[in-house]
């Protein structure tokens, strides 16, 4: 393993919201999916997770989002361990996270304006300090006229803005987002990168699975998290926090 082993492992390292410490996932009886991840991500950072079709970047993103839980090691969120935590505090957290699944996951029978309010609603807003934020949003994502629309009267790349408008609205600790700009065009891809770019500014950890080289190279302070068949990338330590020093 990749520094981190012994007494250090399990250690809450200061200023990460997020810290694998040897975490293997499986499904079922076959081989292991995810083996082994060891790493924490910076509280305030920016991340691209990149790899092979199958190399294991949704069930990666899935761990993070608290959808599965690990087959072994350690998970800390925001400072807890996620793994043994109790299910009836995991939708405390969830409401910590905002999430763009790859295959949207809105809610069907609400209007884009009514998918969008939904996790400011969760938070108690209320109704006429929403408004105004959801509108602006919605502006955003260029579907301020498709506000009343149902998601099935939508297009593929509609309904992924208006997943990415619900994920950010309500300004989330962490944002975990499946291949976010999949299906919309370069010039809207862009907007939504600013989107992004935007929130991190204000404090949001960015955590965004794609294959598109020219969003990973528009945020020059990103940093990568590279999976291939089930294992991270990390040939120098750096996404160990603080990093392994390096071998004598
Ligand atoms: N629920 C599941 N049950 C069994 N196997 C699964 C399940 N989900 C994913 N897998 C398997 O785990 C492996 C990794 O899948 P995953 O979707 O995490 O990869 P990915 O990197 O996101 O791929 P892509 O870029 O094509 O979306 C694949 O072999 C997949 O078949």
């Amino acid at each position: 393993m990749a520094g981190g082993s012994g007494a250090e492992a399990g250690l809450n390292i200061p200023g990460s919201i997020v810290q694998f410490d040897n975490v293997g996932l499986r499904y079922g009886t076959g081989a292991e999916t995810l083996s082994d991840l060891s790493f924490s991500l910076r509280e305030g950072g920016f991340y691209f997770l990149t790899g092979p079709s199958g190399a294991g970047k949704t069930s990666l993103l899935r761990l993070l989002y608290l959808a599965q839980r690990p087959s072994r090691g350690l998970i800390r969120l925001f400072g807890e361990d996620i793994v043994t935590m109790p299910r009836k505090r995991l939708p405390g957290f969830r409401r910590r996270i905002g999430v763009v699944f790859q295959d949207f996951r809105l809610v069907p029978h609400l209007s884009a304006y009514d998918n969008v309010a939904l996790p400011l609603r969760v938070a108690g807003v209320e109704e006429h300090d929403l408004e105004t934020p959801v509108k602006e949003m919605l502006a955003w994502v260029g579907l301020g006229h498709r506000a009343s629309a149902r998601p099935a009267t939508l297009s593929g790349g509609e309904q992924q803005r208006v997943a990415i408008a619900r994920a950010v609205i309500a300004r989330p600790e962490l944002l975990v987002a499946d291949e976010p700009t999949g299906n919309v065009d370069p010039e809207m891809a862009k907007r939504l990168l600013h989107l992004f770019d935007s929130l991190n500014k204000l404090g949001t950890t960015i955590v965004v699975a794609t294959h598109d080289l020219h969003l990973i190279s528009s945020i020059g302070r990103a940093e990568m998290l590279r999976l291939d068949r089930g294992e991270l990338l990390d040939p120098t330590g750096a996404l160990r926090h603080p990093p392994r020093r390096a071998e004598p």
